[in-house]
């Protein structure tokens, strides 16, 4: 079960030091593409979200010095990392071929300067201020589940299949562009060395995590990180206009280079969705502004924090089916 909500949420208690030193979102670049595109669109949307935590970029070595340049003059905290893979082959084939660099995800655990990050790919967008996940009690990893219907019963067809060699599996599965956690050298080091005898799979970092996080995971609403596809897997289950957080994750879905032609693509709400992306991207009001002023992040907290935010993030796991 997610835990209880303790009686009466503790109102926000943050120090000037956590909102100044202790907290942060951080997202993940590689290559000389235009990924840098996402992450400039991400910087820019929370601070249109009024979001008082800076946001720091871990990035690959191939990141040109001019894509460095232009996220650290939006504010980012550009960190380089090494690139991180499995040590062991498989014959296996990645669901894209790319997803072998998304392993280096898992440097950001050494950012111990942080005392809890919130982790977004590069292809979200933040549309309302998520900043209350940061109050989520210590110790747990809070993500959405990949397909919804795992939180409510008999999984889809759609369900991602499970790589067996990982063990049993985790009874959610977890969408890896989105997540809460905390850095932490012991883990980092856990992870590393899980890593070294754990086999690739189809979906990369995002099963490792499944499986090295199983027992620590716990399940936050879908509107913290819409994954698109649920637009057409689970429509009955799902608003699009309650969503914090989209994730343009479908084939043919970053807005950077939309074309409308992939199936599905030509859908309304996903030509809204990117037209919202774009509105941001292109809003230049929003540009190359540092995080917020203590005194003002001090009072948007009081104003972004409140006991309906953080009640709302709890839901039931799934019954034992
Ligand atoms: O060439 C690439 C591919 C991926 N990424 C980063 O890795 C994340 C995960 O990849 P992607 O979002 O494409 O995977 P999906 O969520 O679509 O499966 C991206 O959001 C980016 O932050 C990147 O920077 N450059
Ligand atoms: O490297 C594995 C990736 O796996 C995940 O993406 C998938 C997953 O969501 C599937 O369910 C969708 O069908 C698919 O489109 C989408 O790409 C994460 O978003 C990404 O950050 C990264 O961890
Ligand atoms: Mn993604």
């Amino acid at each position: 079960m997610a835990p209880a909500l303790e009686s009466g949420t503790k109102k926000a208690t943050t120090s000037q030091k956590d909102i100044e030193l202790g907290r942060a979102y951080v997202t993940f670049l590689a290559g000389n593409g235009d990924y840098v595109k996402g992450v400039v669109g991400l910087a820019k949307g929370l601070i249109k979200a009024k979001s008082m935590y800076p946001l720091v970029v871990a990035i690959l070595p191939d990141v040109p010095d001019k894509h460095r340049m232009i996220l650290t003059r939006h504010g980012c905290i550009v960190k380089e990392i090494e690139p991180l893979a499995p040590s062991l082959q498989s014959s296996d084939k990645y669901a894209r071929s790319y997803y072998v660099l998304n392993y280096s995800k898992l440097r950001i655990w050494q950012f111990v300067d942080y005392s809890k990050m919130v982790y977004l790919d590069g292809d979200m967008q933040v549309f309302e201020n998520i900043d209350h996940l940061f109050e989520l009690p210590d110790k747990y990893l809070y993500a959405v589940a990949d397909c919804i219907c795992d939180m409510y019963g008999k999984p889809c067809a759609e369900v991602l299949p499970w790589p067996k060699e990982l063990g049993p599996r985790p009874s959610v599965y977890f969408n890896a562009g989105m997540f809460v956690f905390q850095p932490n050298l012991s883990i980092y080091f856990r992870l590393l060395n899980t890593l070294k005898v754990t086999p690739p799979t189809q979906f990369a970092e995002q099963d490792f995590l499944n499986m090295y996080f199983k027992d620590e995971y716990k399940p936050i609403p879908y509107t913290y990180n819409l994954l698109l596809a649920m637009l057409w897997r689970h429509p009955e289950k799902i608003e699009v206009n309650k969503a914090k957080a989209v994730h343009y994750c479908s084939p043919g879905a970053k807005p950077w280079k939309y074309t409308g032609k992939e199936e599905h693509m030509d859908r309304e709400d996903i030509k809204m969705l990117v037209t919202k992306w774009w509105d941001i991207y292109n809003d230049t009001t929003l540009d190359h502004k540092a995080q917020g002023s203590t005194v003002e992040a001090n009072r948007l907290r009081e104003a972004a924090f409140s006991d309906s935010n953080i009640s709302a993030l709890y839901i039931t796991s799934p019954s034992a089916a």
